[in-house]
């Protein structure tokens, strides 16, 4: 059995291919683990899982840069998301937000499973197409979901594994405030080193 490792871009694991010497590919096997690049975004992530998941794996690892609603989270910090939402699925009634559990098609919310102790403070995710940059969104995500972090893809990687019935665990980074877009104040370097150094001793302690 294998640990799948998923990310959105390579960009989020320079330092984890550096450091297992990988070659530049989206789709890498080895002996250990193999390792997916899925694309940015719910969408390009179930389709990429699709094609790659499979009862050979026992444990999904999805890693990834994120936004933080909470200004208490310093930017590097690495967190260990145990829940995760599809924040925007449902549909609008006036000001009202009904969830597609509340519409009656399914279910929005998702957790890992985390199959061994990770030393990682835990967080609530939640998972976006737009990523949020209006106080007015903010005020009312932060309302109806109470999220510490928010990301492209978490909750679609949960949803698959959950699926195939095989462990998962999502792992980020913060990039970010989740605040009106301002890169300038993002911290990526820092978050991908903190996150590389994390994935390439969890790997390594796995072996
Ligand atoms: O600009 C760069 O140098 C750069 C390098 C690596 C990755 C990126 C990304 O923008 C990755 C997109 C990825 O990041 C997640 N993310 C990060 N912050 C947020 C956020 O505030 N809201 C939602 N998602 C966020 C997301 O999962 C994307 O897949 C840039």
């Amino acid at each position: 059995m294998k640990t799948l490792v998923v990310a959105a871009t390579k960009a989020e694991l320079t330092f984890f291919y550096q450091h297992f010497n990988l070659p530049d590919s989206d789709f890498v096997e080895s002996k250990n683990f193999d390792l997916l690049i899925t694309g940015v975004g719910m969408v390009a992530t179930a389709f990429a899982l699709g094609k790659h998941l499979s009862s050979k794996y026992n444990l999904v690892l999805n890693l990834g840069i994120a936004g933080s609603f909470s200004r208490d989270m310093a930017l590097g910090t690495i967190l260990n998301i145990t829940e995760d939402t599809f924040a925007e699925m449902g549909a609008e009634n006036g000001t009202e937000f009904l969830s597609i559990n509340d519409l009656g098609f399914g279910e929005n919310h998702y957790t890992s499973t985390t199959p061994k102790n990770v030393d990682l403070p835990i967080a609530k995710g939640i998972t976006v197409n737009c990523v949020t940059g209006s106080e007015k969104s903010i005020k009312n995500l932060i309302s109806r979901l109470n999220p510490t972090t928010e990301s492209m893809e978490g909750a679609a990687v949960f949803y698959a594994c959950k699926q195939l019935n095989i462990a998962s665990l999502q792992i980020r980074s913060i990039s970010n405030y989740v605040e009106p877009r301002n890169k300038d104040n993002w911290k990526i370097g820092l978050a991908i080193k903190n996150l590389n150094d994390w994935a390439i001793n969890f790997i390594g302690e796995m072996n």
